[in-house]
């Protein structure tokens, strides 16, 4: 090993690396400050060191780097700033663009004791002097790729649980909280109800009107039901082509015949025109079969679905534009 270019090595070795490096001494002052820092701070070294650290940089105060310089320091304890909890604590700027923009530099910041031993000289020789070590890395690129890679999961979970025309849930996300609502009724030993609901004669509204303005009356529709649903525990969703499921936890069989009645109205209400309707209202109607599962009634999801389906067919059979109820049979438990 040439010892004599050491030191030199180090120092160019500091100013290359491509990462903030500042060491400040017991007192906070700064005793190095590398190129990165005075590139991306704008603060050159010449003016940061010797001065304190948290008088250059006011900000710090209170905050998390002081926290970890004074554990560093007193205690020697190393610490590591998670980027997610502390963005961007010092004023860099990733490029001359990011500061136009007001737009700091993401960091990850690690904060390390150091004990530099005193002169061979002196009342405090061979003695160590407690130094800290404040490394920065601009994590930017990966918190920005962490926030599209966010963004598109999120994107994906509601294209997977919503539906594409209507926006409401779709039948998987029906299929999991019908399952759930039925378990959670189960345990807390609560009543379930289930309203299915069906456009009347659709066949013939697609045929007459076309199947763009039957999208945009299937939009209508769930929009006018979805409004009534205020409670957050309730889920319409789309069970099928022009069929709607409505899940009402905690509400018994008479309040869940007063839902499906306000719905009911509620779609009267929109006077959706239906050329071709049955009976003298030429305009959209549903029928809607309703199902309640009782306090500790042994019944699975599948025998609600069956009943409120049942309910709804006995209405349609029955002319449609009205509501029916039926009672779930019981399963084994
Ligand atoms: N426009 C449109 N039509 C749909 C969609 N999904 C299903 N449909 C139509 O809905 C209609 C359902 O018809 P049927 O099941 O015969 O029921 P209906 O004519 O409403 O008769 P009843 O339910 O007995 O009153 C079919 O013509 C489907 O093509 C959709 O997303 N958009």
């Amino acid at each position: 090993m040439q010892q004599p270019f050491r030191l030199p090595l180090l120092e160019s070795v500091l100013e290359a690396v491509s990462a903030g490096v500042v060491v400040v001494d017991a007192a906070h002052r700064i005793v190095l400050w590398n190129k990165w820092m005075s590139r991306h701070s704008g603060c050159a070294a010449h003016k940061a060191l010797g001065m304190d650290l948290f008088e250059l940089l006011p900000e710090l105060r209170g905050g998390r780097v002081e926290a970890a310089v004074t554990q560093a320091l007193a205690n020697n304890f190393s610490s590591l700033l998670s980027p997610t909890l502390n963005r961007a604590p010092f004023p860099l700027y990733s490029n001359p663009a990011a500061i136009a923009r007001g737009e700091r530099m993401q960091q990850a910041i690690a904060v390390t004791p150091l004990a530099f031993p005193a002169g061979q000289m002196g009342p405090d020789a061979g003695q160590a002097i407690p130094h800290c070590l404040i490394q920065l890395n601009d994590v930017s690129m990966a918190a920005s790729r962490e926030k599209l890679l966010r963004e598109q999961t999120e994107l994906l979970r509601m294209q997977t649980f919503s539906d594409g025309l209507t926006g409401i849930a779709n039948r998987r996300a029906f299929d999991a909280a019908i399952d759930r609502e039925t378990r959670r009724a189960k345990r807390n030993g609560t009543v379930l109800s289930l309203l299915m609901i069906d456009i009347d004669h659709f066949k013939p509204y697609n045929d007459h009107y076309g199947h763009q303005q039957g999208d945009g009356c299937l939009i209508q529709v769930s929009g006018a039901l979805q409004a009534l649903l205020q409670r957050s525990v309730d889920m319409l969703a789309r069970y099928g082509g022009e069929e709607f499921a409505a899940i009402l936890p905690d509400n018994d069989a008479g309040q869940a015949l007063r839902m499906a009645e306000a719905l009911h109205e509620r779609v009267l209400k929109l006077a959706i025109p239906h050329a071709h309707a049955a009976g003298p209202l030429k305009q959209v109607t549903v029928s809607i079969g309703v199902a309640t599962l009782l306090p500790g009634q042994p019944a699975s999801p599948a025998a609600l679905i069956r009943a409120a389906d049942g309910a709804l067919y006995a209405a349609k059979r029955q002319g449609r534009n009205r509501i029916m109820v039926a009672q779930p049979e019981e399963t084994a438990p």
